[in-house]
């Protein structure tokens, strides 16, 4: 199928050709708005007449009657010093969304971007034998949304789940197991138990091991010594030490797997490579940062220096790649991750979202694989350094008792809540029993994500329950149901079926609705190029807003309606449906048919 020039996309042609045959020289950008006095404004004219020295509503004068009006242009007219104020024609509207309505592979008529790349996207990435927190939660969501968004455009995505499986602190959980031996093993798995089941089991398994063995660490002096050998054990590559630490991999996989099925989203096993992944890379690393002279060694150690990044306390700080007892920490890793992802992966985009708190460290290993030859203009790293989870208190995310919250918990609550949401309504609607338990989970799940994704990743966000489910506001239940609103429109139509008529003549609700449906593609490729799916969200938000007046001024099944006219708003409502769902698909969201 043949992708939709976007009405946005069809005037700024026309303009940019206009404004060229009145000023030839100029590389005209009519520098086109979406305007609430017309459809759209051009404010560019007034910058190109004063690089050309000529008078700016001469100059808008002349554009206006150079532009090719008729078939999309219906008014343009010259405002102010020389603003352009621009009204296009309904049957231009109607068939722009034609073409999307009938664009029947999903895409909605959004083009692929002109020139995809590969990007890495390093994201969801807990740490082995640990409980997961909300930040990595964060991670995991906004991650997931930006590779949805990015394969759309027909980037190509590699996903890596850079899970923290490798340091010291496996040498005192390697021993304890071994000591210990059945500590991990599950109540032989019962009958039917299910992912949820054992991804708890194993978390508290993992849980209650590491706390053992912390308090023997601490108390226990000949076992510190025999931790601290099998750390070297470890690092040696002992097959034995190794396969009892692939042991504390696997039973944290499957407690991640658990928690990734409770968010409804698709993990991959061979996307899961964690730090040590990278482990036969790290002499190499140190080597080719020694001999291009990017590392230099310091008191036994191998760093790399900086002038302009500063810690916390403003002293500059160097990135250590090697300790001085010849250890390798993160920054080895993620050197070597670069050097992976750049080189064996082809990587042309290096994405990260990582903690906001880690931004010292990628400022630092950007600046020091970029010395080092590995990124450079063509190959990008960026982190999506997101803001802090905090409480409804504005502090960060805990439990009253101070804990951190256990994230299996926390989506739990919001399933429950949401499931006494649905509830309220089920009757009415006439949902099943399954239907309710169904739509609990989608609508529960889809609010924690939305809340997530709606607000820019940058800054803090509170975690409040309450309002993530409410009907009213900026809420992803808000857009569920005015996905399920339309197809009760739709079931309701009987006989009539959507069909566009661009011979007609559009309301005012009409039109701002599809003005607003033209919009989805310019989003998306603005959400793909500057990694914010907030925008998307925003986007869609509108888009249920927009639908509101459009309910209030336009009624769709009404006896007063000529055919016609039933016809083109079921196909503008169903056009909307489809395009909220497609939208919140991609920010991981699931739309249930009935709600
Ligand atoms: N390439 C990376 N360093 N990715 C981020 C890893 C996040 C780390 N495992 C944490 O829990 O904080």
């Amino acid at each position: 199928m043949a992708p939709v020039t976007s009405l946005t996309a069809s005037v700024h042609q026309r303009l940019a050709t206009a404004l060229t045959a009145a000023l030839p020289e100029a590389d005209a950008d009519p520098l086109l708005r979406r305007s609430d006095r017309a459809d759209f404004q051009a404010n560019g004219i007034l910058a190109l007449a004063k690089k050309a020295k000529a008078n700016p509503r001469e100059l808008a004068t002349q554009v206006v009657a150079a532009v090719e009006s008729g078939d999309v242009i219906k008014d343009i007219e010259v405002s102010g010093p020389g603003f352009l104020n621009i009204t296009i024609t309904d049957r231009a509207i109607t068939q722009n969304l034609a073409e999307r309505y009938a664009d029947t592979d999903g895409r909605l008529g959004v083009p692929y971007a002109t020139h995809p790349g590969t990007t890495v996207i390093d994201y969801a990435q807990p740490n082995v034998a640990k409980e997961m927190h909300v930040g990595h939660l964060r991670s995991a969501v906004i991650g997931d949304a930006l590779v949805q968004i990015l394969e759309f455009t027909g980037e190509n995505v590699v996903r890596r789940h850079h899970i923290g499986d490798w340091g010291t602190q496996f040498g005192m959980l390697i021993q304890y197991l071994d000591e210990h031996p059945h500590e991990l093993d599950h109540k032989q798995s019962e009958e039917g138990e299910d992912l949820q089941q054992s991804g708890e089991q194993a978390m508290s398994n993992l849980d209650r091991l590491y706390k053992a063995a912390r308090k023997l660490f601490d108390a226990d002096e000949d076992f510190k010594t025999r931790a601290r050998r099998r750390v070297v054990d470890l690092q040696a590559g002992d097959p034995h030490t190794l396969a009892t630490w692939q042991k504390f991999v696997d039973e944290s996989k499957i407690y991640f797997f658990s928690v990734f099925e409770k968010l409804d989203m698709e993990v991959r096993d061979p996307d899961i490579v964690g730090e040590s992944g990278y482990n036969d890379m790290l002499d190499e690393t140190c080597r080719l940062l020694e001999e291009s002279g990017v590392a230099v060694r310091s008191e036994g150690a191998l760093c790399v220096f900086f002038d302009d990044i500063k810690g916390p306390d403003g002293n500059p700080v160097p990135l250590i790649v090697r300790k001085s007892d010849g250890g390798y920490g993160y920054a080895a890793t993620d050197l070597s991750a670069i050097r992976d992802r750049v080189f064996n992966l082809k990587a042309t985009s290096l994405l990260y979202v990582v903690d906001a708190r880690q931004s010292l460290h990628f400022r630092m290993v950007f600046e020091t694989a970029r010395r080092a030859g590995w990124l450079n203009d063509d190959v990008k790293a960026f982190q999506l350094a997101f803001g802090t989870v905090l409480g409804k208190d504005g502090k960060p995310f805990k439990t009253r008792e101070g804990e951190t919250v256990k994230l299996q918990d926390l989506l739990d609550e919001a399933v429950e809540r949401a499931t006494t949401v649905v509830r309220e309504k089920a009757e009415k609607v006439g949902l099943s029993d399954q239907e309710i338990v169904e739509n609990g989970q989608y609508v529960g799940i889809g609010a924690v994500k939305y809340a997530d994704l709606s607000t820019s990743a940058v800054r803090d966000y509170k975690f409040d329950l309450d309002q993530m489910v409410s009907l009213n506001g900026d809420t992803s239940v808000y857009l569920q149901y005015a996905y399920a609103r339309i197809q009760s429109i739709l079931r309701k139509a009987g006989e009539a079926r959507p069909a566009a008529h661009p011979e007609l003549e559009l309301a005012p609700a009409e039109r701002a609705l599809g003005l607003h449906l033209d919009q989805f593609g310019e989003t998306i490729a603005e959400v793909a190029t500057e990694y914010e799916p907030h925008k998307l969200a925003a986007y869609l938000f509108k888009l249920a807003t927009v639908l509101t007046s459009f309910y209030d001024q336009c009624q769709v099944l009404s006896a007063d309606n000529a055919p016609e006219v039933v016809e083109n708003r079921l196909f503008l409502v169903d056009l909307t449906a489809r395009t909220l769902h497609q939208g919140m698909a991609l920010l991981g969201i699931r739309t249930p048919e009935r709600l």
